[in-house]
């Protein structure tokens, strides 16, 4: 076998238990799950997360940040957060200018909300907060606020929904108002809504217009790209920075950016917008490797998982030489280590995620259930789409492309793709604007009638969708390795003080050390037919205590 074939075969096969071992053993230095561990679980499941420690129900069972993460582009109109840890940035009233400039509805002439229907709205959402003492203020339920309608419409036109897919595996939960509706869901049709005056939304977007009690929620200011874009906004300079030493040198478009090609690389950015917001995550992942494999020794925990400092590093990832890069041997304080090699040593983290080719790893839709022929072209189409997307990268890395072959190969490129599909990978934030509006709702009706004639017509120009959730796509090392049970020891689920693109596993009863911790990738509360259906999508048969039993009276 060729060289190149043989670093393709390393990178798509399944890392053995002592490497899986060593990854994680590296990744507990970071402190990210502590009183976890991660092994094979057997049973053909592959690995899991144990308890190594007790939780009590409603500990939080794991805080992770992403490896990888992408806000989706459509979503950028919604929710300007930190490119790097998805904290909303700015203040209110530029999250609110922003909406109103970027989404203004057109004058419909239709009749104006009646402040009553507002308030009943608002009602309606601390009426089931009320029901949950976990759940306070606009926390509730942030992983799942109507993510799946809303990515299932605003993710690519493809039109298999993988996000929908990417959701279920997540755990996410989508929570349903009284009249069986979407929280926050975009609602397009939501020609309700009434202009606010050009003059409001301008103030709003300059900071001359200072909402009342806005400043009870403070968001951190916005800090530019180091390559100049205007994709990418900050909460910090340290966000910034790790975000561009990560990945974003290699994916800006910017004027100071340190992409090959940037006309190459904005021709894969629409591509990627017009298609599958995916492709941008797997971008962060390819870019992140290529710059790990440029260092002699790439640490094996990503630096920005380890608080600025790689663990595991053999030679503290320093600079490759530039011959290195042109595709000869690296030779630096003795180490000599080739392209190839130095790109099987960058790729580990990504090599831990659970991965399957991209159109076989999609679930066929209903409608083409038993027709192959249907089938079989609509995983082709995915396939065109892949490698539609493919050369495109290939042409916006240049001569890196070259060097590290295997990674800009379709076997590979399509299992990154199928490994965002596969996994727990829905990045969701809950939007400050929600908190805003509800603690104006809080208000007593004296105050409330004093703050009204500013913040009712920005509710009325808002509409029903007035706070929108930041979602995007995400790759989580540990959270990842959660298996799916119908009867769950925890749950992914955002409180009120998880601001950022963080997973959080919550314990939904008291957890043993030696405990695996499982999630429900669907709703469990549907009937056992209908949850080994959805499950069928991820290409197994749940095998549960639940299901055992369920499947005996079935
Ligand atoms: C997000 S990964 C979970 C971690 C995975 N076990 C690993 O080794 O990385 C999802 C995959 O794990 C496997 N899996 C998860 N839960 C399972 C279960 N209850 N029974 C069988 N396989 C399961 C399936 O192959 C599924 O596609």
């Amino acid at each position: 076998m060729e060289k190149m074939d043989r670093v393709v075969a390393k990178m798509v096969e399944t890392p053995s238990p002592q490497r899986m071992q060593r990854f994680y053993s590296a990744l507990k230095v970071t402190g990210i799950g502590e009183g976890l561990v991660v092994r094979d679980v057997g049973e053909g499941k592959g690995k899991g997360i144990f308890a190594s420690k007790t939780f009590e129900e409603g500990d939080p069972v794991l805080i992770e940040p992403p490896l990888v993460a992408a806000q989706d582009t459509a979503n950028k109109v919604d929710a300007l957060v930190c490119a790097h840890c998805f904290q909303y940035v700015g203040s209110i009233e530029l999250q609110i200018g922003r909406r109103l400039s970027l989404n203004q509805p057109q004058a419909s002439g239709r009749p104006a909300e009646t402040p009553e229907a507002e308030t009943l709205d608002l009602d309606k959402r601390s009426g089931s907060e009320a029901s949950d003492d976990e759940v306070t203020g606009s926390g509730q339920g942030t992983n799942g606020f109507g993510s799946r309608e809303v990515t299932g419409s605003g993710q690519g036109t493809n039109g298999f929904g993988s996000r929908e897919a990417i959701d279920k595996v997540n755990g996410l939960e989508t929570e349903l108002d009284e009249e069986g509706e979407h929280y926050c869901e975009v609602d397009e049709s939501d020609d309700e809504r009434i202009p606010a005056p050009p003059e409001t939304v301008t103030a709003l977007l300059d900071g001359t217009l200072k909402l009342p009690l806005s400043e009870q929620i403070p968001l951190p200011a916005v800090v530019e790209c180091l390559g100049g874009c205007s994709e990418n906004v900050y909460c910090s300079d340290t966000c910034a920075s790790i975000s561009w030493e990560a990945h974003h040198k290699l994916l800006c478009a910017g004027p100071r950016s340190e992409a090959a090609d940037t006309e190459a690389l904005r021709g894969f950015r629409d591509f990627a917008d017009g298609s599958n917001n995916i492709f941008h995550a797997a971008a962060q992942v390819v870019a992140a490797t290529v710059l790990r494999a440029r260092k002699v020794g790439a640490p094996i925990i990503p630096e920005h998982l380890a608080g600025g400092v790689g663990i595991g590093s053999e030679g503290r990832g320093r600079r490759r030489s530039s011959r290195a890069v042109t595709g000869g041997r690296a030779s630096e304080g003795g180490d000599e280590i080739s392209d190839l090699d130095a790109l099987l040593r960058a790729w580990e983290p990504f090599s831990m995620g659970w991965k399957g080719v991209w159109w076989e790893s999609v679930a066929c839709p209903p409608e083409m259930e038993g027709r192959p022929e249907e089938e079989a072209e609509f995983r082709a189409s995915i396939r065109e789409l892949c490698d539609g997307s493919l050369q495109l990268l290939r042409a916006a890395f240049g001569r890196e492309a070259e060097t590290y072959r295997p990674l800009f190969s379709l076997e590979v490129y399509s299992r990154i793709i199928g490994m965002f599909e596969l996994n727990n990978l829905a990045l969701v934030v809950q939007s400050p604007v929600e908190n805003y509006f509800l603690a104006i709702d809080e208000l007593s009706e004296d105050e409330k009638r004093k703050v009204e004639p500013v913040t009712k017509p920005l509710l009325d120009a808002l509409g029903r969708s007035y706070s929108a959730h930041c979602e995007g796509t995400a790759f989580y090392m540990l959270q990842s390795c959660a298996n799916h049970s119908c009867a769950p020891n925890a749950r992914a689920f955002k409180r009120e003080q998880d601001v950022n693109g963080h997973a959080v596993l919550l314990a939904n009863r008291r957890i043993e050390v030696g405990e695996e911790v499982t999630i429900s990738y669907i709703d469990e509360s549907d009937s056992y037919i209908d949850r080994q259906r959805a499950l069928a999508d991820y290409g197994f048969v749940c095998r549960c205590l639940r299901c055992l039993t369920d499947s005996l009276n079935d």
